[in-house]
């Protein structure tokens, strides 16, 4: 593998596990300020928490939600082009033609907007005596997919509820994606029941089209793999707000990365901290050999597509 291959396949992902309070100024200038620290050590790519700009809450979405670009948009583009970082800018509720959406936006090191992802699953449940959360209430759904390369490689974005279902993430491998990154904030119920299960799930599943993958190859400096050949193991990150049992949704916290073998291999605790893990897609490339789930699939049996354009 050439210098430059070798160099581009490995880099640094950074979790933020964010303490979020009522005043969005001070989650603003704590997110700019820990996305800081996470460049400083070394982090390519850095994730910020589902809602880090406000309370998670229905009765918050609407007094918190801003148009894009706006305040906090503003702040993550200025905070990604400072520190030269990839910004998954957790979500934020989001105000557009007179509709919420629970949106995500992701920065380039340039401070550039890439893409807007809107939490396509709305988090409706209701446990009796434990939970019942209704997103739907006042929130839209979006309806798109969403995808970025990097010069490392291509990062599939979901929202919490999306982590659930496993379509989208085969979709996203299925597109070639290497690293799945989930703004979330679990709870005390769900929490300690699905999420690190869900996260780890995501990882091996039925997927892909054809053959395994042979070696992967580089175009256009990116390590991508023939559309035909993507296999289904990948890094999946979370990133939560840190706990805090005074508020009105309490998250569980654990903001945990996973590696194609399904090992955690970084974990947050419950309090306010960055996490980081070393993504290797050699190593990623070594298990989907080793494993090479892709080409024993039963595609005579089952299939997964996207309706929607492009993405299938
Ligand atoms: N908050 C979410 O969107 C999802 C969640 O908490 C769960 O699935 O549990």
């Amino acid at each position: 593998m050439s210098t430059l291959a070798k160099a581009m396949s490995k880099f640094r992902l950074a979790v933020v596990q964010l303490q979020v309070g009522g005043v969005k100024a001070d989650n603003l200038s704590r997110a700019k300020r820990l996305v800081k620290e996470a460049a400083g050590r070394g982090g390519n790519l850095v994730l910020l928490p589902e809602c880090f700009n406000s309370p998670y809450g229905t009765s918050f979405f609407s007094q918190y939600a801003e148009r894009i670009p706006g305040e906090s948009t503003e702040l993550l583009s200025e905070a990604a082009r400072e520190n030269q970082v990839y910004l998954v800018g957790g979500s934020i509720p989001e105000e557009d033609g007179g509709k919420l959406y629970n949106s995500c936006i992701v920065f380039g090191p340039d401070g550039k907007i890439i893409l807007k992802h809107r939490k396509i699953h709305l988090f409706d449940i209701d446990v009796p005596g434990k939970i019942r959360f209704q997103e739907s209430e006042t929130l839209s759904a979006g309806d798109t997919l969403s995808m970025f390369e990097t010069p490392f490689c291509k990062v599939g974005v979901g929202i919490c509820y999306d982590i659930r279902f496993a379509e989208l993430a085969q979709l996203y491998s299925r597109q070639g994606c290497q690293l799945l990154v989930y703004p979330g904030a679990f709870n005390m119920t769900t929490g300690p029941a699905h999420w690190e299960l869900l996260q780890r799930a995501r990882l091996i599943f039925i997927g892909g089209d054809h053959e395994t993958v042979k070696t992967p190859n580089f175009r256009h400096g990116y390590m991508t793999f023939d559309r035909e050949a993507v296999d289904n193991q990948l890094y999946v990150a979370t990133a939560s707000p840190a706990r805090d049992e005074s508020s009105s949704y309490v998250a569980w916290g654990h903001s945990t990365v996973v590696n194609p073998w399904g090992e955690v291999i970084s974990k947050a605790g419950t309090e306010e901290e960055v996490i980081y893990a070393d993504i290797d897609l050699q190593y990623l490339a070594d298990v989907r050999q080793q494993i090479p789930i892709t080409a024993q699939r039963r595609h005579d049996l089952y299939s997964v597509t996207s309706v929607q354009r492009g993405n299938s």
